[in-house]
């Protein structure tokens, strides 16, 4: 298995990696929330920066009054060869060494305005810091914002509970290492840490308690009912140290002397001799550094677990979504085509069956249509009175001598006409069929969804093309009812001349008589009803053929080349137009980006655990 440097470094890594993929908490199981981190807590002036310096053995920390701590600060320690320099870097600015530990803090100040402005708000985006040196032991540590009852000028009312729920929202985790800090010089049920530590970790596994200012006691009380676990148990033992004074600071003692200086205290100290060597900062950055890895090392099965199952559900997401689009013209080109066939099929399966909807091409055929010839005023325009004036206007002044032809031609040119405004009506209804078919469709492409400018290009386009044919459809119909005018079937009339005419007011020994019925009633209700027969059997005609027509132009057509002029125009297009008609929604353009990077982030994760488990 792996030693507790690479383990520390992995955490340390992948911690990094979060911060930078904006992953540090918040809703749902993040992968920072499964990784075990070291958080330390303590009411104001409890010596919380001054533990963390000592830990770190290098001044570095922004001093002041007020809230000085107003981001989480990742502080990871890396522990290096013993003779080299150490140094510190940020990761919000990777290429900088600090060696000058003064200018650490100015960044830390400045970093934090940066975010918070100068309006002494708190924010829960950490900042991450690295020290490298030989005087620390691997570990990470949080250091989060002090503790406090009241706000101070210049912040909000809110600070305090802002504060506070930051804090838990750091240590309610259940992989938290909850440094509580409390100063020896005050009641230790009265202390902040100790109080928020008590809620989210009753039983005391995962709190290591820290007493500072020991050295502050009273004269002749002693601080052994804490430090021995009488006053508050926990399961780790109690650690008291000794930091600087205010007057070590502000006389600049070094922190390598100040940590002799613990030493000694301890060593010398007739009250706490006995421990020793479980007291002091030193032994507090080791007891820790042990700790984490030991729970790092218990944590990771369950840390390559989530990894796993989140890497399998942001790919499936992302499957969801759709991948992320080519940029060469030529796999854009492709996309876009293999959209339309998409689109083209779902579109046939309509007109085919397998969808519901081109059923009512052919209700137009088997209802509409008949029943628009039905209604068409036939009656009216062969009704006796109108034959007898259209017969009669043909003649002119002379009537005819055996039959009306020009009478025939006008009655029959003028019922004829009659049938172009079924078969347009036809070609029309038939028309919104299929552009309703064309809507239905482009909802019903699945791949289609990410793409609404695609989507409405491809509307355009099928559109355009159904006009089109319905175009073609309306000039074919319409031809086909003027040919009915431009030929008359004669066969049908010469029968007619084979029947004998029987009007019951005929004698044929009196040719006078037969002259006079040429222009009685029953002669004109005769021309009538040839000519309605007829015009039956063309409007049986028409009714099989307008059907053929209109098919043969829109629905054949829609199936065979609804998108022809849109693939010609498309092939022509330039790389930045086929860019744009694979515009994607920007909301789901930036949920692929932010799966995306968390997929980057948990591959890494995986990578790295691969690489030390490996080792
Ligand atoms: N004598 C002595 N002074 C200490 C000890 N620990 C901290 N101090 C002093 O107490 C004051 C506050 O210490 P800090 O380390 O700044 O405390 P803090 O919890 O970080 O304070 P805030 O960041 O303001 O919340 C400083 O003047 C320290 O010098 C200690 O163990 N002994």
């Amino acid at each position: 298995m792996a030693t507790m440097e690479s383990l520390i470094g992995l955490v340390n890594r992948i911690q990094r990696a979060c911060t930078v993929l904006g992953d540090h908490g918040g809703e749902g199981m993040s992968l920072w929330e499964a990784l075990p981190s070291v958080a330390v807590v303590g009411g104001q002036s409890s010596g919380k920066s001054s533990v963390l310096e000592s830990v770190v053995g290098r001044d570095f920390l922004p001093r002041g009054s007020g809230i000085v701590t107003r981001r989480p600060l990742v502080l990871q320690l890396h522990k290096t060869d013993r003779g080299q320099t150490d140094y510190a870097e940020f990761l919000h600015a990777p290429k900088r060494k600090y060696t000058d530990f003064a200018a650490v803090r100015k960044e830390i100040q400045d970093e934090t305005d940066r975010i918070t402005g100068k309006s002494k708000q708190i924010s829960n985006i950490p900042i991450h810091l690295s020290i490298y040196s030989p005087n620390v032991v691997n570990l990470t540590l949080i250091d989060l914002p002090g503790l406090t009852k009241v706000a101070v000028e210049g912040q909000p009312e809110t600070i305090v509970e802002d504060i506070e729920n930051m804090v838990r929202s750091y240590v309610e985790k259940p992989n938290s290492i909850i440094l509580a800090i409390s100063p020896a010089n005050q009641d230790i049920a009265t202390s902040d840490a100790i109080k928020l530590a008590r809620e989210v970790d009753p039983s005391g596994d995962r709190t290591f308690g820290v007493l500072t200012k020991l050295d502050l006691m009273d004269k002749g009380t002693n601080a052994l009912e804490v430090l021995e676990g009488r006053s508050y148990r926990l399961q780790h033992p109690w650690v008291g140290i000794v930091n600087r004074s205010q007057a070590d600071i502000n006389r600049n003692v070094d922190m390598i002397a100040a940590r002799r200086k613990e030493r000694e205290y301890f060593e010398t100290s007739p009250e706490y001799g006995h421990l020793a060597s479980k007291m002091g900062s030193e032994y507090l950055a080791k007891l820790l550094s042990q700790h984490l890895e030991l729970v790092i090392r218990q944590r990771i099965p369950s840390i390559i677990a989530l990894i796993n199952k989140t890497i399998d559900e942001l790919n499936a997401e992302l499957d969801r979504i759709g991948r992320p689009i080519a940029v060469d013209s030529g796999a854009q080109l492709y996309t876009i085509l293999e959209l339309c066939r998409a689109f083209d099929r779902v579109f046939k399966e309509h007109l085919d069956g397998g969808r519901p909807g081109g059923d009512r091409i052919y209700g137009v055929f088997d209802h509409q249509l008949p029943a628009a010839l039905k209604k068409l005023p036939l009656d009216r325009h062969l009704s006796l009175k109108n034959v007898q004036k259209v017969v009669s206007e043909a003649d002119g002044y002379q009537p005819h001598l055996i039959a009306p032809e020009q009478g025939y031609r006008r009655l029959i040119d003028g019922s004829i006409s009659y049938f172009k405004g079924p078969a347009e009506a036809s070609v029309d209804a038939v028309h919104l069929v299929l552009k309703e078919l064309v809507r239905k469709s482009i909802a019903a492409t699945e791949e289609l969804k990410r793409f609404p400018s695609l989507q409405a290009d491809i509307a355009n386009a099928a559109n355009e093309s159904l006009e089109r044919f319905r175009e073609e459809s309306r000039r074919t119909v319409i031809r086909l009812v003027d040919m009915e005018s431009s030929y008359l079937t004669a066969e049908f009339f010469r029968k007619l001349h084979l029947e004998p005419e029987k009007t019951p007011n005929s004698n044929p020994n009196n040719p006078n008589g037969h002259n006079a019925d040429r222009y009685s009633d029953n002669h004109f209700r005769r021309i009538g009803s040839n000519v309605s027969a007829y015009i039956g059997m063309v409007c049986d005609t028409l009714k099989n053929t307008i059907p053929k027509a209109v098919v043969h132009c829109q629905v054949r057509e829609a199936k065979r080349a609804l998108l022809n002029n849109f693939y010609a125009q498309v092939g022509r297009r330039e790389k930045e137009q086929l860019g744009a008609m694979l515009d994607e929604d920007p909301a789901l353009m930036d949920k692929r980006t932010a799966i995306a990077k968390r997929l980057e982030l948990y591959k890494s994760a995986r990578d790295e655990i691969d690489a030390v488990a490996w080792k």
